[in-house]
């Protein structure tokens, strides 16, 4: 995997299923990140091929709930990123997906209570030896490439020692979340601090926060000087940002992210919660839309709403024909 002069579709919970990532790259997304997924809940599952839909699904044993799903298309550009605490733990989920993806991805800087008390996300940040052997741990027994996304810590001298550790354990690449760990996603990132990371390390960087239009991406990059640039909430909210056209309407990405949803069979909480988001930022969520989204309970209820009937009827009836030319 190559991670210079790449536009990132950033790891995001609920968010980044296949539907979102496909149409991430659709739009010009080279590099597209799946939602973070704890290795213990990757332990309960199994690898099947699903003809019917035309996906390759991690789904839980025993249970129809898909944990991860990918397709053909998507294999030399997919990250999978993983929440853990424990290298062998993180081996042994990573030797699941492994064959399926591009590369694996351990993240160190989620703050959410959830993932600090399980020892996960930016709980890794104040346990430098325990990066280390996570992520020598999988780079020695996977041929898939390994790499880790951080957040800044208290210092930038801190955050250079750290990543300077990480390089070391042979990583492929290192993506620098600008933003501390107590930072509101509303504190601006601090691109100088990840330009410090940059000058201190030979791997690529691929640098992450605030990038909310096309001109962001050469703008950061000349900041940071950065071998890649990493998007949420510009993406989330217009896919079409990676277009080196400029942006199309969010309605006209919402409409074909609804597509995609129904085309991969999505799990209906993803697509709801993608929605929302999308309502939350462009309009309002008591408005009649986000009542009706929140309402729904299956992909033929967003279908209705969003007119596409007829589409949700024409791909269900033709799902093998789909599935198995894939
Ligand atoms: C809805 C949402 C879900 C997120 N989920 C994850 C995640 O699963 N893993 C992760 O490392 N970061 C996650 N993040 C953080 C983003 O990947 C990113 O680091 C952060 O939003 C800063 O980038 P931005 O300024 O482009 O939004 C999430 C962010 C958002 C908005």
């Amino acid at each position: 995997m190559e991670y210079r002069d790449k536009l990132v579709l950033a790891p995001m919970v609920r968010v980044g299923t296949l539907p979102f990532r496909l149409l991430a790259a659709e739009y010009g997304a080279d590099i597209t990140y799946g939602e973070e997924i704890i290795d213990h809940k990757l332990l309960k599952c199994e690898r099947r091929i699903n003809d019917v839909v035309g996906s390759t699904d991690i789904v839980e044993k025993g249970t129809e709930n898909v944990v991860f799903r990918t397709c053909k298309e998507e294999r030399n550009r997919v990250v999978f990123q993983m929440g853990t605490s424990d290298p062998l733990r993180a081996l042994a989920a990573a030797q699941i997906v492994c064959k399926d993806v591009a590369a694996i991805d351990i993240n160190m800087g989620c703050p959410k209570s959830f993932s600090i008390s399980g020892g996960m996300g930016a709980a890794l940040l104040a346990k430098p030896d325990l990066i280390h052997d996570i992520l020598t741990t999988l780079k020695r027994n996977l041929d898939t490439p390994v790499t880790c996304k951080i957040r800044l810590l208290k210092s930038s001298q801190d955050t250079i020692e750290l990543a300077r550790r990480i390089e070391k354990t042979g990583v492929s690449a290192l993506a620098v979340h600008g933003r501390r760990v107590a930072d509101r996603p509303r504190d601006p990132a601090k691109w100088n601090e990840i330009a410090e990371v940059v000058a201190a390390l030979s791997i690529p960087v691929i640098a992450n926060g605030d990038v909310f239009e096309y001109e962001d991406f050469h703008h950061i990059t000349s900041v940071t000087a950065a071998s890649s640039v990493m998007v949420a909430r510009g993406a989330l909210w217009n896919a079409s940002v990676f277009s080196p056209k400029g942006k199309i309407p969010w309605e006209d990405v919402k409409r074909e992210y609804v597509r995609k949803s129904i085309l991969w069979d999505n799990d209906i909480k993803s697509t709801k919660q993608t929605l929302k988001e999308m309502i939350m930022h462009y309009s309002c969520l008591e408005f009649p839309e986000g009542k009706a989204v929140i309402r729904s309970e299956t992909l033929a209820d967003i279908a209705l709403l969003y007119g596409e009937e007829k589409y949700y009827k024409f791909v269900n009836e033709n799902r093998l024909l789909f599935g198995g030319s894939r």
